[in-house]
């Protein structure tokens, strides 16, 4: 379905961000995960269209989409929550999700959206997307079109970024339903272990270089132990720097 061919990208001060990517993802629920800085937000940029990649190809699903932008991509069926997430002036909050569904969508699909991501309906569907939302508020407002869009390809950066513990839990049950409701497939930058739990695959990227690629099975275990010896090393180090 989605394939990167050599992809880097150079920062406009020249700093290589991402070198010669070099993956295959194919329908199913891949994570993307890795320390801060690693290159995670960039390749989904580049992915989603949203950066140009400095050198390099994507192929979505056998047609090479890397001149294609935003929005062709979205005609083509992949869309994208950002991690940090977008104010629509003059907007409502049930005209964002028609306009995401592509329809008139009637009250109840509306309200089944809003409380798929813990948010009240009745509350929500007639506010307007500016300022007055939370952060989290206007996360899971995006997250909800995301899922309404239901394309081919959904890709979210850090969904659990500003969302409470209770509504994380529910959003974990979203991208599952999202996932085996239908043969979509969902790409998720995260550092969160249950959504890592719940990946067909995952992808751990490092300085700008895919480390590991493997299904969840075969790279959970040595991820996570990975992080406890990098936590107890700097338990460790604060100990015997006292
Ligand atoms: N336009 C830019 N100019 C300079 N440096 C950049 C630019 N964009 C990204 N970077 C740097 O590239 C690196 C990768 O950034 P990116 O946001 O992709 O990382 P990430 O893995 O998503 O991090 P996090 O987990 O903290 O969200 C970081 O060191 C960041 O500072």
């Amino acid at each position: 379905m989605l394939e990167l061919k050599n992809i880097s990208f150079y920062s406009e001060d020249n700093k290589k961000i991402l070198d010669n990517i070099c993956l295959e993802i194919d329908n199913n629920f891949t994570v993307i995960t890795g320390p801060n800085g690693s290159g995670k937000s960039t390749l989904a940029k580049i992915i989603a269209g949203i950066k140009k990649p400095t050198s390099g190809k994507i192929i979505f699903n056998g047609e090479d989409i890397t001149n294609l932008s935003i929005t062709e991509r979205a005609k083509r069926g992949m869309s994208y929550a950002f991690q940090q997430p977008v104010r629509f002036k003059g907007l409502k909050v049930k005209d964002l999700m028609s306009l995401a569904a592509g329809k008139e969508s009637s009250l109840s699909e509306v309200c089944d959206l809003l409380s798929e991501v813990g948010l009240c309906a009745r509350d929500y569907i007639n506010r307007n997307i500016d300022g007055t939302l939370s952060g989290g508020e206007l996360k899971r407002i995006e997250i909800a079109m995301v899922i309404a869009r239901n394309t081919q390809l959904s890709i979210f950066d850090e969904p659990e970024a500003g969302i409470d513990l209770w509504s994380f839990q529910k959003l974990i049950h979203v991208f599952e339903k999202l996932y085996k409701s239908n043969d979509k497939s969902i790409l998720i930058i995260s550092h969160q272990e249950r959504i890592l739990n719940i990946a067909d695959k995952i992808i751990y990227l490092k300085d700008g270089v895919v480390e590991k690629y493997d299904e969840r099975e075969n790279i959970l275990n040595e991820l996570l132990k990975s992080t406890e010896n990098a936590q107890c090393k700097v338990l460790k180090d604060k100990m015997e720097a006292k």
